[in-house]
């Protein structure tokens, strides 16, 4: 019986994956799982919520997730068993992040959920396998450096050095507006995740706030400082100026710690419904910034899992926990 057609013949990864390898796909995997559970959000999918969107769901994004989910444990052990230079990962990583791209996009019906967010975590895996054949302390800082270095030229062979007509969103948006986008956040090794994402989870959780309310609060700094081309596709640089002046304004109002902050989030989330925008590229950066925790510290503290829901959200009774 062949593969299925989403699914290239040769295999490209070891037979069997190792403990490690199953750790690193797992808090890749944990990361898109807990970015699309959150709420609010602003213009994005949640589990109460179609955000901006006509054509998905929460259900969507649990059938892309489950597409793709082998396609992060294979990015880890390709890390693993990789021998050589980073830069030299990329092709292998690329080859098996095709085959669920189409894998994806056959989950959906051709709705695309996640390619971003399988682009993103799938070189997170990746880097996280490549660095623990050393040693099996994974600091986030050590795994998002690694992601530039297996990227090391992306933008000059897939932007800069391209001729003739663009083909991909990023490509037009960059012979459009000069942004780099997604490539350019991995080939930097996600600034916005080490330098904004990562601080605002870490200080949510060590404040002893709930899972969601530091997710939600991660976000909206990364929707702060992102170059979303999501955003810009949809709305120009307007849009993506607009979303960055309200993710600001939000975090000058203590972002999801505090009810100024979650009332702030609620009407970003209206404001971006009625534009039709929505910050896909951001809430991929949540998903990294997720997993790279989870590689470095691999449980959330007790504190983070007891509360799940914010003020508000009056389909759920306000459970014990996060009483904040
Ligand atoms: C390398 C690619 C992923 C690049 O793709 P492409 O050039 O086609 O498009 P880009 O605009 O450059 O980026 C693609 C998606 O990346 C996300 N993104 C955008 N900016 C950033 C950023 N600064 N940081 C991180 N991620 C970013 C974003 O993905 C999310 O949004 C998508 C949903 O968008 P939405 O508008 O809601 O829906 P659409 O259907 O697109 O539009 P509508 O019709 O509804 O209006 C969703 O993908 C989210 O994840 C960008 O869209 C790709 O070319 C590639 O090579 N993929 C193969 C996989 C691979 O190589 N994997 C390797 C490791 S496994
Ligand atoms: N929750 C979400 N909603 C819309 N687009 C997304 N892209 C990645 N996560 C998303």
């Amino acid at each position: 019986m062949g593969c299925s057609p989403a699914f290239s013949e040769t295999p490209l990864v070891p037979a069997l994956l190792d403990a490690a390898a199953w750790r690193v796909g797992s808090a890749a995997l944990t990361g898109l799982l807990l970015e699309v559970c959150s709420h609010p959000k602003p213009g994005l999918v949640t589990p109460l919520s179609m955000g901006s969107h006509a054509d998905m769901d929460v259900r969507t994004f649990m059938l892309s997730s489950a597409a793709i989910a082998p396609c992060l444990f294979q990015c880890a052990a390709l890390g693993r068993s990789h021998r050589g230079a980073p830069a030299d990962l990329l092709p292998a990583v690329r080859a098996v992040g095709r085959d669920h791209d189409a894998a994806l996009l056959a989950a959906t019906n051709g709705v695309n959920t996640q390619r971003g967010a399988l682009f993103c975590a799938g070189l997170l895996a990746a880097a996280a396998g490549c660095l623990s054949r050393e040693t099996d302390a994974l600091p986030a800082e050590n795994v998002l450096r690694t992601v530039g270095e297996i990227t090391e030229g992306l933008c000059d062979r897939e932007l800069r050095g391209r001729t003739g007509e663009p083909r991909t969103a990023g490509e037009i948006l960059f012979r459009r507006h000069g942004v780099l986008g997604i490539r350019g956040e991995v080939e930097a090794g996600f600034p916005s995740v080490l330098d904004c994402g990562l601080p605002a989870l870490r200080t949510a959780l060590a404040a002893g706030h709930g899972l969601n309310r530091a997710l939600v609060h991660a976000l909206v700094a990364l929707i702060a400082v992102a170059e979303d081309t999501t955003v810009m596709w949809r709305g120009g640089p307007e849009a993506l100026a607009f979303v960055r002046a309200e993710a600001r304004h939000v975090m000058d109002l203590g972002g999801a710690l505090t009810p100024e902050g979650v009332d702030a989030v609620r009407r970003f989330d209206a404001a971006c419904v009625a534009r039709r925008v929505s910050p896909g590229g951001s809430a991929d950066l949540l998903s990294v910034t997720v997993g790279a925790h989870l590689v470095e510290h691999r449980v959330f503290p007790e504190t983070a899992t007891r509360g799940f829901c914010l003020d508000g959200d009056r389909h759920h009774p306000k459970p014990d926990g996060d009483r904040r």
